[in-house]
C-alpha cells in the first residue's frame, strides 16, 4: 500500500513558482493558504500531507524525518548545512549570492560583513584568506553599507533593483541559486517508490537530470 508522503513547502516566494511546478506535473497542491492560517494540510487521497514552513527551516524538518522531503534554496542548504539528500533542482527562484558594496569601497584593515548567511560568508572569505568580522542580520541587508553598520554585504540579487535603487554595486558574484527538491535519507529507502514517483513527474516538466548528492 502507498504511504503518505510528507512534504515541507516553503511560504513566501518561491511557494507560487513551487505548485505551478507540482500541477504542471499532475501533482496534488493545496491552495496557496492566503486564506488560511493552516499550516499541515492533508491531501490522504492523493496519499501526501504539506507541511507550510518557513523557508529557512524546511531543511531541519527534513533531516529529523518529520517530512519525508522539502523544497528549499540552495542558499538556506548551503547555509543549514544539514544532513539531507539533494535530489533535484528544480530551476525556480533563480538568483545570485553575491557581494554588494558602496562604489567607492576601499579595502580596510578592519573589514566588517553584514549578511542574512553567516555561515556561507564565513566560508567565503576564510576561502579567500580574507579576515572579515561577519555580522548576521535577518533582512533589509542592504542597509548595512548606507548606515555604516558593514562595508560590504553578501546577499541575493535577482534583478538588481535593490542594488540599484540604494546606489549600490555587485562585486563578485559567489555563487547561482535555484530552488531544490532535498529528503530524508530514511525516507528515501523506506519511501522509495512514492518519492521516485514524484522526482519524475517533476523531471518530466523540469527537464533536468536528477542528482543525488548528501546536502
Ligand atoms: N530576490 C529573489 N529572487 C529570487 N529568489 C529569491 C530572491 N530572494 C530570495 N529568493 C529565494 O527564495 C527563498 C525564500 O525567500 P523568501 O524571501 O520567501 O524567504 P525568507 O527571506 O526566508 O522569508 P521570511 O524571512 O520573510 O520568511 C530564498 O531562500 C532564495 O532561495
Ligand atoms: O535583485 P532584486 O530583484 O532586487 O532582489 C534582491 C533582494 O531580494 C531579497 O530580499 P527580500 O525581498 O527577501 O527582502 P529582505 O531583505 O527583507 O530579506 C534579497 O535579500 C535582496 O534584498
Amino acid at each position: 500500500m502507498a504511504q503518505i508522503l510528507k512534504v515541507a513547502m516553503p511560504k513566501g516566494r518561491i511557494y507560487n513558482k513551487a505548485a505551478e511546478l507540482f500541477r504542471m506535473a499532475g501533482l496534488p497542491i493545496p491552495p496557496d493558504g492566503e486564506a488560511s492560517r493552516k499550516l499541515v494540510i492533508e491531501l490522504p487521497e492523493a496519499g501526501m500531507e504539506f507541511i507550510l514552513a518557513k523557508p529557512v527551516d524546511v531543511p531541519t524538518y527534513v533531516e529529523y524525518g518529520v517530512a519525508d522531503i522539502g523544497i528549499v534554496g540552495k542558499d538556506v542548504l548551503l547555509e543549514e548545512n544539514r544532513d539531507v539528500y539533494e535530489l533535484l533542482d528544480l530551476g525556480i527562484a533563480r538568483c545570485r549570492m553575491s557581494i554588494i558594496g558602496l562604489p567607492d569601497w576601499q579595502p580596510g584593515i578592519q573589514q566588517r560583513v553584514a549578511t542574512k548567511y553567516p555561515n556561507v560568508a564565513s566560508r567565503y572569505f576564510r576561502e579567500q584568506g580574507q579576515q572579515v568580522e561577519v555580522v548576521k542580520l535577518n533582512g533589509s541587508i542592504e542597509l548595512a553599507p548606507l548606515i555604516g553598520l558593514a562595508d560590504r554585504i553578501v546577499d541575493m540579487v535577482e534583478t538588481g533593483q535593490t542594488l540599484r535603487d540604494n546606489g549600490l554595486i555587485e562585486m563578485t558574484s559567489i555563487f547561482e541559486i535555484t530552488s531544490r527538491l532535498v529528503a530524508n535519507r530514511v525516507s528515501y529507502r523506506m519511501k522509495n517508490v512514492e518519492i521516485q514517483l514524484l522526482c519524475d513527474r517533476l523531471q518530466a516538466v523540469i527537464g533536468q537530470p536528477q542528482v543525488h548528492t548528501g546536502s
